[in-house]
């Protein structure tokens, strides 16, 4: 990995990375807009791109877009400012491989960029090691036990599943945990991220072609399709599938058959599909984008993973567990958090979810030399984004103030009602879900 483009309009910031990357042996080009970036990516090749999340014409989601249509398949990572970690996220969706907060720390940088070096040297099986390799963190909380339990229900079966969840709440890790359990243990899982497909080459992708199918089809191709038989196929962000390849999607899933672009002939697959998605396919099908009868054909059986902010009881054992993994990757040898640090974590919204909660901690533990992170390790943008502090004093903070009104509330019409949850949520006029996540929250449960 040597050529970087780096898209970033505060020129100070972008020649400090310049100078700083190219003493470390890169080949730098920078630009500050959208549209000059798109140009030089169709008339230059580069081995990573540094994108500003906001630039003068755009956003990071119209690069990615681009990048898209031009078919270009280089890896991004979307340096941001903190507030708008919870938008990034977004972009992770439209296949940015990391983001990293401003100000970005140097020695940050080059772990990213290593770690995104290594996968890039094997493409194809990277994602087949992590799922041999990668530790499935359970949880205690009720939701991680339903999770489990779900996950022991459906994985010996052959039904195809439905994966919902906000972005980074480990979808993928619960479709790799599926095929680990299930019959289909020692073929492959192949994870493909439908976010980075362009229409045109979804097709391609998914069920292979014939040498001079269409322009650029210069020899035979396998597709996924036929690669993941025996296994498991995990199509994430299905929502992104063109219309076109929805269509043969379903008729392969249908016929057990796939026939590769330009092919006369049909090849027998035997594959089990997980699909992931971060928007309700329900409603993608009810706006046209999504067809009703895949939706029903893949709609076995549905998990939703739920979002950090609502188990905050598996908090501390996923915490432990990355500390573990940066300490590992970093040569480092922390030990714990420090209970500030943990006050603030247990009250932020994480809107990245477990994504997010691994890269705030690989950032401490970089920064720590001793066994303790300390807060202030932490982006200081962080403390203002806290929810409602359970020791705000009342009275002084207004986010405070609704809690514990919203509290008090629901203890009230919980006794009006003996406990029974269900008569709760409906005189409090929200679904059940609604209600555990705040009783869980304000610790009631
Ligand atoms: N059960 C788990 N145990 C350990 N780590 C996990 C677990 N789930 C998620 N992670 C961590 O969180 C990161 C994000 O998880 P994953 O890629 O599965 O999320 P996702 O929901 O598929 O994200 P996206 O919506 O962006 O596709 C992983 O790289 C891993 O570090």
């Amino acid at each position: 990995m040597e050529n970087i483009l780096i898209v970033e309009d505060d020129i100070a910031f972008a020649k400090m990375l310049e100078t700083f990357l190219t003493k470390k042996g890169y080949k730098i080009t920078h630009t500050s807009s959208i549209k000059n970036s798109t140009q030089l990516l169709n008339n230059q090749r580069f081995d990573l791109c540094l994108l500003d999340y906001r630039l003068p014409d755009g956003t990071a989601l119209d690069f990615l877009q681009a990048r898209r249509d031009l078919k270009a398949s280089l890896p991004v990572i979307i340096m941001t400012a903190f507030s708008d970690v919870r938008t990034v996220v977004k972009s992770m969706k439209m296949g940015a491989a990391e983001y990293i907060t401003k100000p970005v720390n140097p020695e940050e940088l080059m772990m990213v960029l290593k770690q995104i070096s290594e996968q890039e040297k094997t493409p194809s099986k990277t994602k087949e090691k992590k799922s041999k390799s990668a530790q499935f963190v359970q949880g205690k909380s009720h939701h991680a036990q339903k999770l489990q339990d779900f996950i022991d229900l459906v994985a010996p079966t052959d039904i195809s599943v439905i994966i919902q969840g906000e972005s980074g709440t480990g979808k993928e890790y619960v479709a790799m945990k599926i095929h680990q359990q299930s019959k289909r243990a020692k073929k492959p899982f192949i994870p493909i991220d439908c976010g980075v497909l362009s229409k045109e080459l979804a097709a391609g992708e998914l069920f292979g072609y014939v040498k001079g199918a269409f322009t650029g089809a210069l020899i035979n191709r396998t597709g996924q399709f036929e690669k993941a038989s025996g296994g498991t196929l995990f199509l994430d962000e299905i929502g992104n599938l063109s219309y076109d390849v929805q269509i043969k999607l379903l008729r392969a899933l249908q016929e057990k058959t796939i026939q590769p672009l330009g092919s006369d002939s049909l090849i027998d697959v035997d594959i089990r599909l997980i699909v992931a998605t971060n928007d309700s396919l329900t409603t993608l099908v009810k706006n046209g984008v999504f067809r009703e009868d895949l939706y029903h054909r893949l709609n076995e059986f549905k998990i939703e993973v739920p979002p950090l902010r609502d188990r905050v009881e598996d908090m501390e054992l996923f915490i432990n567990h990355f500390i573990d993994e940066a300490n590992k990757d970093l040569q480092r040898d922390v030990q714990s958090l420090a209970e500030e640090a943990m006050q603030v974590f247990r009250e932020y919204e994480w809107p990245g979810n477990l994504r997010e909660l691994r890269n705030t901690i690989r950032r401490m533990v970089l920064l720590t030399q001793g066994k303790i992170a300390e807060a202030d390790k932490l982006p200081s943008e962080m403390f203002s984004h806290i929810r409602i502090a359970s020791s705000a004093p009342s009275g002084s903070n207004l986010k405070a103030i609704q809690a514990e009104t919203e509290k008090e509330h629901i203890i009230k019409v919980l006794e009006s009602v003996q406990g029974n949850k269900s008569k709760a949520a409906r005189i409090l006029n929200i679904d059940r879900k609604t209600l555990y996540n705040k009783l869980e929250r304000y610790d009631l449960t």
